[in-house]
């Protein structure tokens, strides 16, 4: 049975058991800012418990999967005593749970997967799926994330364990609150329990009927801003800013949720990160130049672009490659100075330096703007990171100082739900009836604009492109988990894991769109077969094949060896049978 356990339950956030109580566990170091409740219950048995009870079928009279599979339960936060570790086992804990999450475990016991009612499902994301579902202790309707360990490797659950030690250490109105972990001793399954959000932006500004007015903006922007100045303070990066990870309730309160790419960071004992996180569109440019050296400067840059897209309506810079990313960033804000390029030493710099300068347009492109959202667009919007500046110090820029000034959450209008999935389903929907219609002769051309500019792509996909350096293992093991180890950048890219760092990117010039001047003689040319996270290696023959010099068209600057149209689509059916596997 999935919880074998069966003691006790919080019916709030946190719950705390007489064993966890009489503990060494309590008198260790507490997680900041968890209040601690104590309430006895009953439950009722319900369909989420049927899930777990099947995944333990599943594994009969072996050991649970986490254990079987904690190889190396080295994440350093978590290395408790093993006294303390016996302690939160005793309490209920998984001990694979214990052994990655232990210190973001202290105070609380674990929730019983029957004391709560699912719902609905109400998202999908990279390793999770999320849960509406009814807490049948307190009545309150929450989520549920479930993380998924279909495939589960001691990275992924070390990131799992990073997101809820980072959860535990948060404690703002504008950042998701962590209220609770369900799972028991004997389960290898997790489910993390949010408070329900009815709404996201990204699902917001993509729905028709929405169109926010400057004091809206406002009032959005500011919570943001506020959120972010919290996790900064509290030396935590996000990494993944995007408008469908800023969750909306009904009284217009704001949380920036999903800290699954997020990191900790202290700028005065700085180790070496991975450059390959937030999603594309949101991504400032020091990361796709490689930076690993970086700080909040990289959410400040997301916020920019989300400040822009909601007064412009539409995302403003789609780009569908890291390349074409750059060169939409270079058109907007500007190709780096020589300054920077030399004080920069990024690792792609030399791959990416423009022949001819940029010039910043920011001003002329947003003239339409209203006034006093320019100079804080510019400096969010800046190349240079550091003069970025900080939240703090946005949140005292001319926007908010001047009327019209932000409206109060509570005035915001009642939406119909509208969470990214939602403009999926409402996506869906449109494409079927313009299929229908086209039958009949009519193609719905209205719509398909709105849609195609509704949602990033994704991190993972858009990194797919650049992954050479990977090891066959990881890649084989992702093959069957869509964009996942994209999500999970490698630990040993990642300083935050405490690891060195790894490869470096290689640029496979196949991948260049063709109105991108940059020069390809800088980029490197490999016959080794493209290696990518999100799928098998392709066939060698087809990648090494070589390429027909082209000639450059629309705003190229400079010869280039970019794919011609026939290289174009070979490679573009050789990016197909990567994702497809
Ligand atoms: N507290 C919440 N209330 C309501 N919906 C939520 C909540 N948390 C998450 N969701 C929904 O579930 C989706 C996926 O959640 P989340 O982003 O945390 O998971 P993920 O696996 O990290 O996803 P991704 O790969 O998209 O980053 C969200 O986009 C959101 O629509």
């Amino acid at each position: 049975m999935g919880c074998v356990l069966g003691r006790e339950v919080s019916s709030g956030i946190v719950s705390e058991s007489k064993e966890v109580k009489n503990s060494r566990v309590e008198s260790k170091r507490k997680v900041e800012d968890v209040s601690v409740t104590k309430t006895d219950t009953t439950s009722s048995v319900v369909e989420i418990q049927n899930e777990e009870t099947q995944e333990e079928k599943v594994d009969g009279d072996k050991k649970p999967r986490g254990e079987r599979r904690r190889s190396r339960p080295n994440y350093k936060p978590s290395n408790l005593p093993g006294q303390m570790r016996g302690d939160q086992v005793a309490a209920g804990w998984p001990p694979w749970l214990s052994a990655v999450c232990g210190e973001a475990l202290n105070g609380w016991i674990p929730r019983r997967a029957d004391t709560f009612e699912k719902i609905d499902k109400i998202g999908s994301g990279t390793y999770s799926n999320v849960y509406k579902a009814r807490d049948l202790l307190t009545g309150k309707v929450v989520a549920l994330k479930k993380v998924r360990f279909d495939n589960l490797e001691p990275e992924s659950v070390k990131f799992m364990a990073r997101e809820i030690i980072i959860l535990r250490r948060l404690n703002h109105p504008n950042v998701v609150k962590l209220e609770g972990l369900v799972t028991s001793r004997m389960s290898c399954s997790l489910y993390l329990v949010f408070e329900y959000m009815e709404h996201d932006l990204a699902g917001l500004a993509a729905s028709p009927a929405v169109k926010f007015t400057e004091a809206q903006v406002k009032c959005y922007m500011h919570q943001l801003l506020s959120g972010l100045e919290h996790c900064h303070k509290r030396g935590v990066l996000h990494r993944d800013i995007k408008g469908s990870n800023l969750l909306i309730d009904n009284e217009g309160i704001l949380r920036i949720a999903d800290f699954g790419l997020a990191s900790f960071f202290d700028p005065n004992n700085k180790h070496p990160m991975t450059s390959r996180v937030v999603t594309l569109w949101y991504r400032p440019p020091e990361l796709l130049l490689g930076a690993t050296d970086y700080g909040v400067s990289i959410d400040l840059w997301s916020a920019g672009c989300i400040l822009a897209e909601l007064l412009a309506g539409k995302p403003i810079m789609p780009g569908r490659t890291e390349v074409e990313q750059l060169h939409k960033i270079y058109k907007l804000c500007g190709s780096p100075s020589d300054e920077y390029w030399k004080k920069s030493r990024l690792p792609n710099a030399t791959l990416f330096k423009p022949r001819e300068p940029y010039k910043r347009c920011i001003r002329e492109t947003f003239k339409d703007f209203p006034p006093s959202s320019l100079p804080l667009i510019e400096t969010l919007l800046a190349i240079d990171p550091v003069e970025r500046q900080t939240a703090t110090a946005a949140l005292k820029s001319e926007f908010f100082t001047t009327e019209p000034y932000a409206c109060e959450p509570s005035s915001l209008p009642k939406y119909p739900p509208s969470k990214e999935m939602d403009a999926k389903r409402r996506d869906d929907e449109a494409r079927r009836l313009r299929a229908a219609s086209k039958a009949q002769g009519d193609a719905g051309k209205k719509t398909r604009t709105r849609e195609r500019h509704a949602r990033a792509m994704p991190a993972p996909d858009a990194n797919a492109e650049l992954q050479s350096n990977i090891d066959r293992r990881r890649l084989i093991n992702h093959a069957n988990a869509k964009s996942k180890s994209e999500k999970f950048p490698p630990p040993h890219q990642d300083g935050a894991l405490g690891y060195t760092l790894g490869s470096s990117h290689h640029i496979d010039p196949a991948l260049v769109p063709p109105d991108v001047p940059f020069s390809t003689t800088s980029f490197t040319y490999s016959k080794e077969p493209i290696q990518t996270w999100s799928g098998p290696l392709v066939d060698p023959a087809g990648v090494g094949a070589p390429r027909r010099k082209k000639k450059n068209t629309g705003d190229a600057r400079g010869s280039s060896n970019l794919p011609t149209g026939k290289d174009k689509s070979r490679d573009t059916q050789l990016k197909g049978k990567k994702s497809m596997a």
